[in-house]
């Protein structure tokens, strides 16, 4: 399990640690460290020069000790992006022999052959800021970060300069980095959906921290699906392994209810019951004659995927009464589509609350939705894009659900603020795709028929969804159905190593 912690945290433990540590230890161990890693890429790439971009602070400071070390094998030139660099580190650099570039720290342009020299370089090292960097660039820093050419291999110190180190804010002006080297742990800009994607590979130093508290943000592994997945033992039967019952597909989305029985069948599930209209009943049995039409005992229950709701109201009314009774059961359920609707509504007017363990799957449109009929206050697409994390947390404090937030950076939000946000990024991006959300929920809930908990059920769903994607078509467009029937051997493949 991939773990981030607060920044906060980091600064107090990586206080204590100076304090027991010789002065200038923990940014020897540091810079190091990223020498090695500039070191292997630029040989990778049979590449001598090294151009570094320097801050003022210790950010700086780590970049230019790692130019000082590299300096004997490498062309080292530094290029200074602030009045005053750290002394220790510009000392180091110089001593070494590496070139030092001034830049004007109040113009807008960067001497020209400051420019050629970034312009050309092939390997970067971004020391601008690191987690005491504000947000956001400019003058000469947006400048350099502008003028690094998208063929470089940027490695960016600790974060890329300019992204919230928080995680929170996405800026217009950063460095999109190829690699980061962090220091000791993660922070929430390595797993959090606003900065993770210009933050490229992570590669961890051990610095020697122990944070000691609690992470803020969690992401599942590969080889943590093993310990995770529920694997049927001799002793199981198809009751004990889990019935999850479907309502789903309407006479407008007939293919949304065998996409999702599809990838619950293939998930593993014990027996799908399907509850719903003629044809997308018919179209489910053509396509997975092991379903069992009609209701019966379930362990868990998926509803709403490919189920219009307009008004309250679904072209085949039955729905909304099992929506309803599914509801006010004790089964956990995995709510989705129109079914969200249905339920922001029930539960502003008091109707129901979420009393059993219940994964909620919108994407940003629908959570949208949710959180402007459960708050009464009007809430857009942009204002969940803009801050997923905290729309997220809403949403479940609200509901007392988990919600699973879809988007290229699944956010995985507990209703109890002091559970880490789980944070999954393993499909490519083909796999925004029509059906994709409905393979998703099917998979969801076949781990919650098998009694997986919500949490769980969701990050582990997520990360298969995005793996079969890859395996299905690697490196080429995918469809849902083929995402659907790839789960199961993407689940042999992460269970057998
Ligand atoms: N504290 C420690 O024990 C360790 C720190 N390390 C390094 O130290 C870094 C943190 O160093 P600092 O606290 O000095 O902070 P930074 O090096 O991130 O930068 C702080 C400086 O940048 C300026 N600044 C902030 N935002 C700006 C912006 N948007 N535009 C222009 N200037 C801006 C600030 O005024 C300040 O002078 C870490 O990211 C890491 O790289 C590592 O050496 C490991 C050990």
């Amino acid at each position: 399990m991939l773990q981030a912690y607060a920044v906060s945290d980091v600064r107090e433990a990586e206080a204590r640690l100076l304090e027991e540590t010789p002065d200038g230890e923990l940014m020897r161990r540091a810079s190091r460290g990223l020498a090695d890693v500039v070191a292997e890429r630029a040989r990778q790439r049979q590449v001598r020069r090294v151009v570094v971009l320097a801050g003022p602070g210790s950010n700086g400071g780590d970049a230019l000790h790692a130019g000082a070390v590299l300096a004997g094998e490498h062309d080292v030139e530094v290029v200074a992006l602030a009045p005053q660099l750290h002394a220790g580190g510009e000392e180091a650099a110089r001593s070494a022999g590496v070139t030092v570039h001034g830049t004007d720290p109040d113009g807008e342009e960067l001497p020209a052959a400051v420019r050629d020299l970034i312009d050309a370089a092939e390997v970067v090292v971004d020391g601008m800021l690191g987690i005491g960097g504000r947000p956001g660039l400019s003058g000469m820093m947006r400048a350099a970060a502008e003028t690094v050419p998208g063929t470089a291999y940027v490695i960016a110190v600790d974060l890329p300069s300019g992204a919230d180190p928080d995680g929170v804010a996405a800026p217009e002006h950063c460095v999109v980095a190829d690699e980061t080297v962090t220091f000791g742990v993660r922070k929430p800009v390595h797993l959090l959906p606003a900065t993770a994607p210009v933050v490229g590979e992570v590669t961890l130093v051990d610095i020697g921290l122990e944070v000691g508290v609690a992470p803020v943000v969690e992401r599942v592994e590969h080889a943590d699906v093993a310990g995770l997945w529920p694997v049927p033992a001799a002793g199981d039967d198809k009751y004990r392994r889990g019935v999850l019952g479907v309502i789903a597909g309407s006479e407008e989305f007939p293919g949304a209810a065998v996409l999702c029985t599809t990838s619950a069948l293939e998930a593993g599930v014990g027996m799908v019951r399907y509850l719903g209209p003629e044809r997308p009943e018919g179209l489910v049995l053509a396509a997975c004659p092991e379903v069992v039409p009609g209701r019966g005992r379930i362990q868990a229950m998926v509803m709403g995927s490919g189920v219009p709701v307009t008004d309250g109201e679904t072209s085949d009314r039955r729905q909304i009464q099992w929506f309803r009774q599914a509801l006010a059961s004790e089964v956990p359920l995995v709510v989705d589509a129109g079914a969200l609707q249905l339920l922001g509504h029930w539960q502003r007017t008091g109707h129901l609350r979420c009393e059993a363990p219940t994964l909620l799957t919108p994407h940003a449109g629908e959570l949208a939705s949710l959180l402007s009929e459960l708050r009464e206050e009007e809430v857009s697409r942009e204002d969940v894009e803009a801050d997923p994390v905290r729309h997220a947390r809403r949403a479940a404090r609200s509901t007392g659900a988990v919600v699973l937030l879809k988007g290229a950076v699944t956010v995985i939000a507990d209703p109890d603020p002091r559970v880490p946000v789980r944070t999954q990024a393993d499909g490519p991006h083909w796999l925004a795709t029509a059906g994709s959300g409905d393979v998703l929920a099917g998979l969801c809930g076949a781990l919650m028929a098998a009694g997986v908990e919500p949490r769980d059920a969701g990050a582990l769903a997520a990360l298969v969804h995005g793996f079969a994607a890859h395996r299905a078509n690697p490196g080429g467009p995918v469809r849902a159905l083929s995402v659907a029937r790839a789960v199961g051997p993407a689940v042999a493949a992460l269970l057998t190593g």
